[in-house]
């Protein structure tokens, strides 16, 4: 499965956190992030993630493209709510992606776990299926 991994910066603690308690389950999958959140994930975790260009300078517009070609399968996102980001139209972009082509997406740690424990238990494989077709 392809996953993407983003938090804004104030969330971003919270993402490496989750990421080294599911290491075990994200290292068995391909991993993809924004620029600074890939790289603070790398150096707190070991796991090897493909980096796109930070967030304000089009990464969440890149995950959006793989979304578009149905080559995501699972995004975690921890949104900071509290703070304008000036790519919001691009965070919005991604969101509506995501919708349009039925992507998991996980905005905070709650939803975050939950989909991360049934990618665990095969809940995802009808994306490997409906890939194939
Ligand atoms: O801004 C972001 C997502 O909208 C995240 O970008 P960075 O991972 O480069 O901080």
């Amino acid at each position: 499965m392809k996953i993407a991994l983003i938090a804004h910066d104030k969330k971003k603690d919270d993402l490496i956190q989750f990421s080294q308690a599911y290491k075990f389950i994200l290292e068995k999958h391909q991993l993809f992030a924004t620029g600074t959140t890939g790289l603070r994930i790398e150096e707190g975790t070991g796991l090897s993630i493909h980096r796109f260009q930070s967030g304000p300078l089009g990464g969440d517009q890149q995950i959006g493209a793989m979304v578009a070609e149905n080559k995501m399968d699972m995004i975690i996102f921890f949104r900071d709510p509290l703070t304008a980001q000036p790519h919001e139209p691009d965070i919005s972009a991604l969101m509506r992606l995501s919708d349009v082509y039925s992507i998991p997406l996980a905005t905070n740690i709650g939803t975050a776990e939950i989909l991360v424990r049934g990618l665990e238990h095969g809940d995802l494989e009808w994306r490997e299926i409906t890939q194939e077709n």
